[in-house]
């Protein structure tokens, strides 16, 4: 068994309650409400602008050229090609640049992207690819699962597949050989590391998803 299968299995229940969740439920039945999905779209707007920034972070620490490379690139693809259909979401919702990026992170969304940027300016290399890993993983899973009942939803269809397509599997494809790579050269309390990270994430996955169904606000 490689070692992201290994991972993988330590979050199946994770996983259940996020295909259960009445967010992802409603994306495909139609039944989540449009301003809980432009919430969580404005919110998603804001997690990739720091979600990009860790990416280059961890182009940074990479070990070789080719991880270099690919970190850099996907990046600028959350950055150009998630933003862009985040874009024709706000144009459809008709939402200026200025109305989004001015809007405060909630606190499942700062809580998140803080998470994500401490390990990836602070912990090693191996630790921040673990930690990251739940973003790619989680959506193609999601994609794909999502795909088979389609959406009665044009934005949420879209959304769909964005996440279910061969170009987005060719990115999840192209990073969980890193991380087995990496974990050949690893300890065992190492591995230990990365999956702790990878099982938080993969619940601030859960996280964010569930403070889009209830439009998080700040309590105080
Ligand atoms: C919260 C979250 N996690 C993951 C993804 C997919 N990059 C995303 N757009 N937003």
């Amino acid at each position: 068994m490689n070692f992201t299968d290994s991972l993988w299995l330590s979050i199946e229940a994770i996983y259940s309650k996020i295909l259960a969740h009445p967010f992802v439920q409603g994306l495909t039945d139609g039944s989540l409400d449009e301003s809980a999905f432009r919430f969580y779209a404005i919110q998603d707007a804001l997690y990739l602008q720091d979600f990009a920034r860790g990416l280059a972070i961890l182009g940074a620490k990479a070990d070789s050229d080719d991880d270099f490379l690919m970190f850099c690139d996907h990046a600028s693809n959350a950055i150009l090609v998630e933003r862009s259909m985040h874009d024709s979401f706000f144009k459809a919702w008709q939402l200026t640049s200025e109305q989004v990026y001015n809007t405060p992170p909630a606190p499942n969304c700062l809580l998140y992207t803080s998470y994500l940027l401490r390990v990836a300016l602070g912990l090693p290399y191996y630790e921040a690819v673990g930690a990251f890993l739940p973003c790619y993983w989680i959506y193609w899973q999601v994609g794909k699962e999502l795909v088979q009942k389609g959406s009665v939803n044009p934005l949420y269809q879209q959304w769909i597949d964005t996440y279910a397509s061969d170009e987005f599997e060719a990115v999840v494809k192209a990073v969980l050989p890193v991380m087995d790579n990496l974990a050949l050269g690893l300890t065992q309390p190492q591995k230990e590391a990365v999956k702790h990270h990878f099982i938080i994430t993969s619940k601030m996955e859960y996280l964010f998803w569930d403070m889009g169904y209830h439009q998080q606000e700040w309590e105080v």
